[in-house]
Protein backbone atom coordinates (compact mmCIF):
# COMPACT_ATOMS: atom_id res chain seq x y z
CA UNK A 1 0.00 0.00 0.00
CA UNK A 2 1.58 3.70 -0.78
CA UNK A 3 1.73 6.04 1.68
CA UNK A 4 0.32 9.39 1.42
CA UNK A 5 4.47 10.18 2.46
CA UNK A 6 5.83 8.29 -0.54
CA UNK A 7 3.09 9.76 -2.64
CA UNK A 8 3.95 13.16 -1.57
CA UNK A 9 8.26 12.40 -1.81
CA UNK A 10 7.14 11.47 -5.74
CA UNK A 11 5.06 15.20 -6.02
CA UNK A 12 1.89 16.00 -6.15
CA UNK A 13 1.76 19.83 -7.09
CA UNK A 14 -0.57 20.70 -9.81
CA UNK A 15 -2.24 16.98 -9.34
CA UNK A 16 -6.38 17.07 -8.75
CA UNK A 17 -5.94 14.28 -5.58
CA UNK A 18 -9.18 13.20 -4.76
CA UNK A 19 -9.60 12.29 -1.24
CA UNK A 20 -12.49 9.76 -0.08
CA UNK A 21 -13.26 10.86 3.42
CA UNK A 22 -15.73 10.20 5.80
CA UNK A 23 -17.34 13.14 6.80
CA UNK A 24 -20.33 11.43 8.18
CA UNK A 25 -20.87 13.72 11.12
CA UNK A 26 -23.80 13.97 13.42
CA UNK A 27 -25.67 17.07 12.49
CA UNK A 28 -28.46 18.64 14.61
CA UNK A 29 -30.23 20.55 11.38
CA UNK A 30 -27.02 22.11 9.95
CA UNK A 31 -25.47 22.25 13.23
CA UNK A 32 -22.62 19.41 13.30
CA UNK A 33 -22.42 18.33 17.03
CA UNK A 34 -19.37 16.71 16.86
CA UNK A 35 -16.43 17.08 14.13
CA UNK A 36 -14.01 14.14 14.85
CA UNK A 37 -14.14 12.89 11.67
CA UNK A 38 -13.43 16.25 10.05
CA UNK A 39 -10.53 16.69 12.53
CA UNK A 40 -9.38 13.40 11.64
CA UNK A 41 -8.79 13.88 7.62
CA UNK A 42 -7.65 17.78 7.89
CA UNK A 43 -3.85 16.47 8.30
CA UNK A 44 -4.17 14.45 5.13
CA UNK A 45 -5.97 17.21 3.35
CA UNK A 46 -3.50 19.81 4.81
CA UNK A 47 -0.57 18.06 3.38
CA UNK A 48 -1.90 17.56 0.06
CA UNK A 49 -2.60 21.66 -0.43
CA UNK A 50 0.46 22.44 1.16
CA UNK A 51 2.77 20.35 -1.40
CA UNK A 52 0.48 22.23 -3.86
CA UNK A 53 -2.10 20.17 -5.10
CA UNK A 54 -5.74 20.30 -5.90
CA UNK A 55 -7.36 18.90 -3.49
CA UNK A 56 -11.11 17.27 -3.78
CA UNK A 57 -12.67 15.89 -0.73
CA UNK A 58 -15.50 13.27 -0.96
CA UNK A 59 -17.52 11.48 1.09
CA UNK A 60 -20.90 10.21 2.38
CA UNK A 61 -23.42 11.42 5.00
CA UNK A 62 -26.14 9.44 5.92
CA UNK A 63 -28.34 6.93 4.20
CA UNK A 64 -30.31 9.22 1.62
CA UNK A 65 -31.44 7.34 -0.98
CA UNK A 66 -29.59 7.49 -4.21
CA UNK A 67 -30.47 11.40 -5.43
CA UNK A 68 -29.91 14.64 -3.46
CA UNK A 69 -31.70 15.24 -0.46
CA UNK A 70 -30.63 19.10 1.18
CA UNK A 71 -31.02 17.15 4.54
CA UNK A 72 -28.13 15.08 3.66
CA UNK A 73 -25.85 18.13 2.17
CA UNK A 74 -22.36 18.17 2.84
CA UNK A 75 -22.29 21.86 3.10
CA UNK A 76 -21.52 21.86 6.67
CA UNK A 77 -19.43 19.96 6.89
CA UNK A 78 -17.12 21.28 3.80
CA UNK A 79 -17.43 25.01 5.97
CA UNK A 80 -16.04 23.29 9.31
CA UNK A 81 -13.10 21.54 7.12
CA UNK A 82 -12.50 25.13 5.45
CA UNK A 83 -12.52 26.61 9.14
CA UNK A 84 -10.31 23.62 10.57
CA UNK A 85 -7.84 24.30 7.60
CA UNK A 86 -8.16 28.37 8.02
CA UNK A 87 -8.73 28.30 4.51
CA UNK A 88 -11.79 28.83 2.09
CA UNK A 89 -13.18 25.57 0.42
CA UNK A 90 -15.07 25.71 -2.44
CA UNK A 91 -18.27 23.58 -2.29
CA UNK A 92 -19.71 21.65 -5.56
CA UNK A 93 -23.58 21.47 -5.50
CA UNK A 94 -23.71 18.29 -6.99
CA UNK A 95 -20.93 15.43 -7.31
CA UNK A 96 -20.35 14.48 -10.61
CA UNK A 97 -22.35 17.18 -12.63
CA UNK A 98 -21.92 20.57 -13.52
CA UNK A 99 -21.02 21.94 -10.48
CA UNK A 100 -18.56 19.36 -9.45
CA UNK A 101 -16.69 19.79 -12.98
CA UNK A 102 -16.62 23.66 -13.04
CA UNK A 103 -15.17 23.76 -9.47
CA UNK A 104 -12.56 21.05 -9.81
CA UNK A 105 -11.63 23.28 -13.01
CA UNK A 106 -11.66 26.64 -11.55
CA UNK A 107 -9.18 24.46 -8.20
CA UNK A 108 -5.47 26.41 -8.28
CA UNK A 109 -2.40 24.54 -6.75
CA UNK A 110 -2.89 24.50 -3.13
CA UNK A 111 -6.07 25.16 -3.07
CA UNK A 112 -9.82 22.56 -1.56
CA UNK A 113 -12.73 21.88 -2.29
CA UNK A 114 -15.86 19.42 -1.22
CA UNK A 115 -17.91 17.66 -3.27
CA UNK A 116 -21.72 17.13 -2.58
CA UNK A 117 -22.98 13.84 -0.66
CA UNK A 118 -21.72 10.80 -2.68
CA UNK A 119 -24.63 9.07 -1.71
CA UNK A 120 -26.92 11.53 -3.86
CA UNK A 121 -26.11 9.28 -6.97
CA UNK A 122 -27.39 5.80 -6.86
CA UNK A 123 -24.26 4.19 -8.50
CA UNK A 124 -22.25 5.43 -5.50
CA UNK A 125 -23.46 2.21 -3.38
CA UNK A 126 -25.22 0.12 -6.41
CA UNK A 127 -24.96 -3.70 -5.36
CA UNK A 128 -24.27 -3.76 -9.42
CA UNK A 129 -20.77 -3.72 -10.66
CA UNK A 130 -21.89 -2.29 -13.71
CA UNK A 131 -23.71 0.78 -12.67
CA UNK A 132 -21.25 1.30 -9.42
CA UNK A 133 -18.33 1.51 -12.19
CA UNK A 134 -20.01 3.74 -14.20
CA UNK A 135 -20.06 6.13 -11.31
CA UNK A 136 -16.55 5.76 -10.65
CA UNK A 137 -16.11 6.44 -13.84
CA UNK A 138 -17.85 9.65 -14.09
CA UNK A 139 -15.38 10.50 -10.67
CA UNK A 140 -12.30 9.10 -12.37
CA UNK A 141 -12.88 11.88 -14.61
CA UNK A 142 -12.69 14.67 -11.91
CA UNK A 143 -9.34 13.89 -10.59
CA UNK A 144 -5.37 12.25 -11.43
CA UNK A 145 -4.62 10.98 -8.21
CA UNK A 146 -6.55 9.14 -5.27
CA UNK A 147 -6.42 8.90 -1.95
CA UNK A 148 -8.28 6.82 0.43
CA UNK A 149 -8.84 8.01 4.04
CA UNK A 150 -12.36 7.73 4.86
CA UNK A 151 -11.27 4.78 7.50
CA UNK A 152 -15.03 4.50 8.68
CA UNK A 153 -16.46 3.31 5.54
CA UNK A 154 -13.59 1.23 4.25
CA UNK A 155 -16.07 -1.91 5.27
CA UNK A 156 -18.30 -1.11 2.08
CA UNK A 157 -17.71 -1.65 -1.70
CA UNK A 158 -19.18 1.53 -2.64
CA UNK A 159 -17.63 3.12 -6.07
CA UNK A 160 -15.44 5.78 -4.41
CA UNK A 161 -14.28 3.51 -1.56
CA UNK A 162 -13.45 0.41 -3.77
CA UNK A 163 -13.97 0.93 -8.03
CA UNK A 164 -12.56 4.57 -8.13
CA UNK A 165 -8.94 3.84 -6.69
CA UNK A 166 -8.90 0.93 -9.38
CA UNK A 167 -9.39 3.78 -11.61
CA UNK A 168 -6.26 6.13 -10.23
CA UNK A 169 -3.41 6.07 -9.19
CA UNK A 170 -3.71 5.60 -5.01
CA UNK A 171 -2.29 5.60 -1.83
CA UNK A 172 -4.03 6.01 1.54
CA UNK A 173 -4.09 8.68 4.19
CA UNK A 174 -2.36 9.11 7.06
CA UNK A 175 -6.18 8.33 8.97
CA UNK A 176 -5.96 4.76 7.55
CA UNK A 177 -2.82 4.55 8.60
CA UNK A 178 -3.11 5.41 12.29
CA UNK A 179 -6.48 3.69 11.92
CA UNK A 180 -4.85 0.29 10.90
CA UNK A 181 -1.78 0.65 13.39
CA UNK A 182 -4.12 0.39 16.42
CA UNK A 183 -6.17 -1.98 15.44
CA UNK A 184 -3.29 -4.49 14.04
CA UNK A 185 -2.48 -4.37 17.79
CA UNK A 186 -6.20 -5.81 19.00
CA UNK A 187 -5.79 -8.60 16.65
CA UNK A 188 -2.08 -9.68 17.84
CA UNK A 189 -1.59 -9.90 21.21
CA UNK A 190 -4.05 -8.72 23.28
CA UNK A 191 -3.42 -8.21 26.75
CA UNK A 192 -6.11 -10.12 28.76
CA UNK A 193 -8.70 -9.92 30.67
CA UNK A 194 -10.01 -8.46 26.74
CA UNK A 195 -13.42 -6.88 27.17
CA UNK A 196 -15.55 -6.22 23.82
CA UNK A 197 -18.59 -3.84 24.81
CA UNK A 198 -21.55 -3.65 22.30
CA UNK A 199 -23.90 -1.44 21.25
CA UNK A 200 -25.96 1.39 19.15
CA UNK A 201 -28.42 0.49 16.63
CA UNK A 202 -26.92 -1.20 13.61
CA UNK A 203 -27.94 -4.01 14.89
CA UNK A 204 -27.95 -6.34 11.87
CA UNK A 205 -24.62 -4.87 10.30
CA UNK A 206 -22.90 -5.73 13.87
CA UNK A 207 -24.45 -9.07 15.57
CA UNK A 208 -22.67 -11.11 13.08
CA UNK A 209 -18.90 -9.98 14.67
CA UNK A 210 -19.69 -11.70 17.81
CA UNK A 211 -19.53 -15.09 15.61
CA UNK A 212 -15.46 -13.74 15.97
CA UNK A 213 -15.14 -12.16 18.85
CA UNK A 214 -16.35 -15.75 20.25
CA UNK A 215 -12.53 -16.75 19.44
CA UNK A 216 -11.12 -13.60 20.97
CA UNK A 217 -12.66 -12.11 23.99
CA UNK A 218 -12.58 -12.65 27.62
CA UNK A 219 -16.05 -10.77 27.93
CA UNK A 220 -18.44 -9.36 25.97
CA UNK A 221 -21.01 -6.82 27.10
CA UNK A 222 -24.16 -6.03 25.20
CA UNK A 223 -26.31 -2.86 25.73
CA UNK A 224 -27.80 -0.21 23.63
CA UNK A 225 -29.80 -1.49 20.48
CA UNK A 226 -27.72 -5.03 20.25
CA UNK A 227 -29.94 -5.87 24.05
CA UNK A 228 -33.47 -6.40 22.96
CA UNK A 229 -32.22 -9.28 20.79
CA UNK A 230 -30.51 -11.03 23.05
CA UNK A 231 -33.03 -11.11 25.75
CA UNK A 232 -35.55 -11.71 23.58
CA UNK A 233 -33.58 -14.68 22.90
CA UNK A 234 -33.58 -15.48 26.37
CA UNK A 235 -37.74 -15.65 26.26
CA UNK A 236 -38.31 -12.28 27.70
CA UNK A 237 -40.60 -9.93 26.29
CA UNK A 238 -38.99 -6.61 24.72
CA UNK A 239 -42.12 -4.36 23.80
CA UNK A 240 -41.49 -2.00 21.24
CA UNK A 241 -37.66 -1.94 21.55
CA UNK A 242 -35.53 -2.44 18.45
CA UNK A 243 -35.43 -5.84 17.61
CA UNK A 244 -33.79 -8.04 15.09
CA UNK A 245 -36.17 -11.21 15.28
CA UNK A 246 -34.55 -13.32 12.22
CA UNK A 247 -31.22 -13.47 14.54
CA UNK A 248 -32.48 -15.07 17.44
CA UNK A 249 -31.83 -18.47 16.23
CA UNK A 250 -28.07 -16.99 15.43
CA UNK A 251 -28.02 -14.99 19.17
CA UNK A 252 -29.01 -18.46 20.80
CA UNK A 253 -26.10 -19.73 19.00
CA UNK A 254 -24.06 -17.39 20.48
CA UNK A 255 -25.13 -17.80 24.09
CA UNK A 256 -24.44 -21.65 23.67
CA UNK A 257 -21.18 -21.25 22.02
CA UNK A 258 -19.99 -18.24 24.39
CA UNK A 259 -20.88 -20.73 27.55
CA UNK A 260 -19.11 -23.81 25.54
CA UNK A 261 -16.11 -21.50 25.76
CA UNK A 262 -16.04 -20.13 28.62
CA UNK A 263 -16.55 -16.51 27.52
CA UNK A 264 -19.14 -14.08 29.86
CA UNK A 265 -21.80 -13.06 28.43
CA UNK A 266 -23.29 -9.86 30.31
CA UNK A 267 -26.50 -8.27 29.26
CA UNK A 268 -28.42 -5.42 31.22
CA UNK A 269 -30.35 -6.52 34.35
CA UNK A 270 -32.40 -3.21 33.91
CA UNK A 271 -33.55 -0.84 31.47
CA UNK A 272 -34.48 2.87 30.89
CA UNK A 273 -37.79 2.53 28.98
CA UNK A 274 -40.19 5.05 27.37
CA UNK A 275 -43.27 4.59 25.20
CA UNK A 276 -41.88 6.67 22.77
CA UNK A 277 -38.77 7.39 20.49
CA UNK A 278 -37.67 10.41 22.20
CA UNK A 279 -37.51 14.02 20.44
CA UNK A 280 -33.84 14.64 19.59
CA UNK A 281 -34.10 18.00 18.06
CA UNK A 282 -36.52 20.09 20.67
CA UNK A 283 -35.10 17.51 23.85
CA UNK A 284 -38.70 17.72 25.46
CA UNK A 285 -38.25 15.23 28.07
CA UNK A 286 -38.48 11.62 27.09
CA UNK A 287 -40.32 10.15 30.15
CA UNK A 288 -38.67 7.81 31.18
CA UNK A 289 -39.06 5.05 33.94
CA UNK A 290 -36.65 1.92 34.56
CA UNK A 291 -37.91 -1.68 34.75
CA UNK A 292 -36.26 -4.73 34.96
CA UNK A 293 -34.98 -6.58 31.75
CA UNK A 294 -37.09 -9.47 32.10
CA UNK A 295 -39.70 -7.35 32.53
CA UNK A 296 -40.23 -4.66 30.20
CA UNK A 297 -43.96 -3.91 29.33
CA UNK A 298 -45.85 -4.03 26.50
CA UNK A 299 -46.04 -0.98 24.17
CA UNK A 300 -42.64 0.32 25.57
CA UNK A 301 -39.37 0.79 23.97
CA UNK A 302 -35.41 0.06 26.07
CA UNK A 303 -33.81 3.39 25.10
CA UNK A 304 -30.97 3.14 28.03
CA UNK A 305 -28.95 0.82 30.16
CA UNK A 306 -30.52 1.20 34.06
CA UNK A 307 -28.68 1.98 36.85
CA UNK A 308 -27.76 -1.16 38.41
CA UNK A 309 -26.86 -2.35 34.69
CA UNK A 310 -24.60 0.57 35.18
CA UNK A 311 -22.87 -0.71 37.75
CA UNK A 312 -22.71 -4.03 36.89
CA UNK A 313 -20.49 -3.29 33.45
CA UNK A 314 -18.32 -0.75 35.47
CA UNK A 315 -17.46 -3.81 37.38
CA UNK A 316 -16.87 -6.10 34.54
CA UNK A 317 -14.44 -3.33 33.09
CA UNK A 318 -12.72 -2.65 36.14
CA UNK A 319 -10.14 -5.97 35.47
CA UNK A 320 -10.35 -5.43 32.22
CA UNK A 321 -6.91 -4.74 30.46
CA UNK A 322 -7.58 -4.61 26.91
CA UNK A 323 -11.47 -3.03 25.91
CA UNK A 324 -13.07 -2.41 22.62
CA UNK A 325 -15.89 -0.50 22.97
CA UNK A 326 -18.64 -0.12 19.79
CA UNK A 327 -22.10 1.72 20.27
CA UNK A 328 -23.28 3.77 22.50
CA UNK A 329 -25.13 2.30 25.65
CA UNK A 330 -28.48 4.26 24.83
CA UNK A 331 -29.63 6.99 22.68
CA UNK A 332 -27.59 9.39 24.35
CA UNK A 333 -28.65 12.36 22.60
CA UNK A 334 -31.28 12.90 24.52
CA UNK A 335 -29.71 13.73 28.29
CA UNK A 336 -32.50 11.29 29.93
CA UNK A 337 -31.14 8.08 27.95
CA UNK A 338 -26.98 8.75 27.92
CA UNK A 339 -26.63 7.46 31.35
CA UNK A 340 -25.38 4.21 29.93
CA UNK A 341 -22.89 5.38 27.38
CA UNK A 342 -21.22 7.86 30.06
CA UNK A 343 -21.37 4.87 32.93
CA UNK A 344 -19.02 2.64 30.17
CA UNK A 345 -17.24 5.88 29.34
CA UNK A 346 -16.54 6.72 33.19
CA UNK A 347 -14.86 3.15 33.66
CA UNK A 348 -13.20 3.22 30.99
CA UNK A 349 -11.55 6.43 32.09
CA UNK A 350 -11.16 5.45 35.42
CA UNK A 351 -9.61 2.04 34.30
CA UNK A 352 -5.79 1.43 33.42
CA UNK A 353 -6.72 -0.90 30.83
CA UNK A 354 -5.79 -0.22 27.20
CA UNK A 355 -9.32 1.30 25.36
CA UNK A 356 -10.50 1.14 22.18
CA UNK A 357 -13.73 3.35 21.53
CA UNK A 358 -15.02 2.86 17.87
CA UNK A 359 -17.58 4.24 15.55
CA UNK A 360 -18.81 7.64 14.34
CA UNK A 361 -21.23 7.91 16.84
CA UNK A 362 -19.53 6.14 20.11
CA UNK A 363 -16.54 8.33 19.95
CA UNK A 364 -19.08 11.69 19.37
CA UNK A 365 -20.71 10.06 22.11
CA UNK A 366 -17.76 10.46 24.55
CA UNK A 367 -16.97 13.86 23.27
CA UNK A 368 -20.04 15.60 23.53
CA UNK A 369 -21.00 13.75 27.25
CA UNK A 370 -17.70 15.99 28.20
CA UNK A 371 -14.94 13.26 28.38
CA UNK A 372 -11.57 14.30 27.36
CA UNK A 373 -10.45 12.30 24.22
CA UNK A 374 -7.04 11.35 25.93
CA UNK A 375 -8.20 9.18 28.56
CA UNK A 376 -8.49 6.86 25.85
CA UNK A 377 -6.58 4.70 24.34
CA UNK A 378 -7.47 5.28 20.83
CA UNK A 379 -10.46 6.78 19.45
CA UNK A 380 -11.26 5.30 16.51
CA UNK A 381 -13.49 6.61 13.29
CA UNK A 382 -14.75 3.26 12.35
CA UNK A 383 -17.52 1.58 13.71
CA UNK A 384 -18.68 -1.00 11.25
CA UNK A 385 -14.97 -0.67 9.98
CA UNK A 386 -13.17 -1.22 13.10
CA UNK A 387 -15.39 -4.78 14.02
CA UNK A 388 -15.31 -5.79 10.39
CA UNK A 389 -11.23 -5.18 10.49
CA UNK A 390 -11.00 -6.80 13.81
CA UNK A 391 -12.74 -9.99 12.21
CA UNK A 392 -9.92 -10.56 9.82
CA UNK A 393 -12.55 -9.50 6.97
CA UNK A 394 -11.16 -7.94 3.54
CA UNK A 395 -12.33 -4.78 3.64
CA UNK A 396 -13.01 -3.67 0.55
CA UNK A 397 -11.42 0.34 0.44
CA UNK A 398 -7.92 -1.43 2.37
CA UNK A 399 -7.66 -3.81 -0.80
CA UNK A 400 -8.14 -1.30 -3.28
CA UNK A 401 -5.18 0.41 -1.90
CA UNK A 402 -3.20 -2.36 -2.09
CA UNK A 403 -0.60 -2.14 -5.14
N1 LIG B 1 -31.83 1.14 22.71
C1 LIG B 1 -31.66 1.84 21.58
N2 LIG B 1 -32.65 1.96 20.69
C2 LIG B 1 -32.49 2.67 19.55
N3 LIG B 1 -31.34 3.30 19.20
C3 LIG B 1 -30.32 3.22 20.07
C4 LIG B 1 -30.42 2.48 21.28
N4 LIG B 1 -29.23 2.58 21.92
C5 LIG B 1 -28.44 3.34 21.15
N5 LIG B 1 -29.09 3.74 20.04
C6 LIG B 1 -28.57 4.62 18.96
O1 LIG B 1 -27.48 4.00 18.32
C7 LIG B 1 -26.85 4.99 17.52
C8 LIG B 1 -25.42 4.63 17.26
O2 LIG B 1 -25.33 3.30 16.76
P1 LIG B 1 -24.29 2.83 15.62
O3 LIG B 1 -24.45 1.36 15.49
O4 LIG B 1 -24.48 3.68 14.41
O5 LIG B 1 -22.88 3.13 16.32
P2 LIG B 1 -21.57 3.86 15.79
O6 LIG B 1 -20.68 4.03 16.94
O7 LIG B 1 -21.92 5.13 15.09
O8 LIG B 1 -20.96 2.92 14.72
P3 LIG B 1 -20.79 3.20 13.13
O9 LIG B 1 -19.60 4.11 13.02
O10 LIG B 1 -20.60 1.84 12.56
O11 LIG B 1 -22.05 3.85 12.65
C9 LIG B 1 -27.03 6.28 18.29
O12 LIG B 1 -27.59 7.25 17.43
C10 LIG B 1 -27.99 5.93 19.44
O13 LIG B 1 -29.03 6.86 19.65
O1 LIG C 1 -20.83 5.89 10.34
C1 LIG C 1 -20.30 4.93 9.76
O2 LIG C 1 -20.18 3.80 10.28
C2 LIG C 1 -19.69 5.14 8.40
O3 LIG C 1 -19.70 6.49 8.02
C3 LIG C 1 -20.38 4.27 7.36
O4 LIG C 1 -21.73 4.64 7.24
P1 LIG C 1 -22.80 3.56 6.73
O5 LIG C 1 -22.96 2.55 7.84
O6 LIG C 1 -24.04 4.35 6.44
O7 LIG C 1 -22.22 2.92 5.48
Amino acid sequence: MKTIDELLAEGVAGKRVFVRADLNVPLDGTTITDDGRIRAVRPTVARLAEAGARVIVASHLGRPKGAPDPAFSLAPAAARLGELLGTEVAFATDTVGESARATVAALTDGRVAVIENLRFNAGETSKDDAERGAFADRLAELADVYVGDGFGAVHRKHASVFDLPARLPHAAGGLIATEVGVLKKLTEDVTRPYVVVLGGSKVSDKLGVIDHLLEKADRILIGGGMAYTFLKAQGHEVGSSLLQEDQIPAVLGYLERAEEKGVEFVLPVDVVVSAQFPDLKAKTPGHPATVAADAIPAGVMGLDNGPETNKLYASKLADAATVFWNGPMGVFEHPDYAEGTKAVAQALVDSPAFSVVGGGDSAAAVRILGFDENAFGHISTGGGASLEYLEGKTLPGLAALED
